[in-house]
């Protein structure tokens, strides 16, 4: 019996100026579509909108905020909603897969392959200069990619139903990520970045 499988411990990734660790599927009491069910009509989720060279467009995708601290973004001061049971379910799995700390979570629903996230690093200063960020997925498969700042280099990964995606170290210093808006069909995907501000 193999007590240790490969696909029960986060493996990591090699990747240069960074660290990133990948777990197919994070343990949870629910199943995967039973947790994207309850997120879905649990979540207070908001239709945000950008302001881009002045003019107002929405965020392709939805969005929520939850936890225990307050974060300035863009030089407004956000208090996010209270982490639900399943939220803090979903906090302590990633806490104890990856030995870090969370203490509030960005949600992002995906509703198809028409949504999207531009490319950007997660680098503000109340996340400290080597943030580690827990990425749990649920739903439908999208490409997460990743393009270093300073080379010519691109790191691409499908992030699955139920996976953990750990970033870690100098990732955010060094490397943007995002996920693009593909023409083939896709599902609904909830995505759940869980970080620590201090
Ligand atoms: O949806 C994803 O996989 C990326 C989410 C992300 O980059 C973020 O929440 O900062
Ligand atoms: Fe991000």
């Amino acid at each position: 019996m193999d007590l240790f499988p490969a696909d029960a411990t986060l493996q990591p990734i090699p990747i240069e100026d960074g660290e990133l660790a990948f777990l197919p599927q994070l343990p949870l009491t629910l199943p995967n579509a039973e947790v994207l069910r309850r997120l879905l009509d649990d979540i207070a989720w908001r239709e945000e909108t950008i302001y881009l060279f002045g003019k107002p467009r929405k965020q392709p995708r939805l969005s929520a905020w939850y936890g225990e601290a307050s974060y300035t973004y863009s030089g407004r001061t956000f208090h996010p909603l209270p982490f639900t049971p399943l939220l803090q379910d979903i906090r302590r799995a990633a806490e104890a897969a990856t030995g870090k700390r969370f203490n509030s979570v960005l949600l992002n629903c995906y509703r198809n392959e028409r949504d999207s996230m531009g490319f950007h690093s997660d680098d503000e200063p109340e996340l400290g200069p080597e943030p580690a960020i827990a990425s749990i997925t649920f739903g439908a498969t999208r490409t997460f990619i990743l393009k270093h700042k300073k080379q010519p280099a691109t790191v691409k990964l499908d992030l699955t139903d139920g996976s953990l995606l750990l970033m870690a170290g100098t990732l955010q210093q060094h490397w943007r990520h995002g996920i693009n808006k593909e023409s083939k069909p896709r599902g609904l995907r909830i995505n759940l970045t869980f970080r620590l501000i201090r």
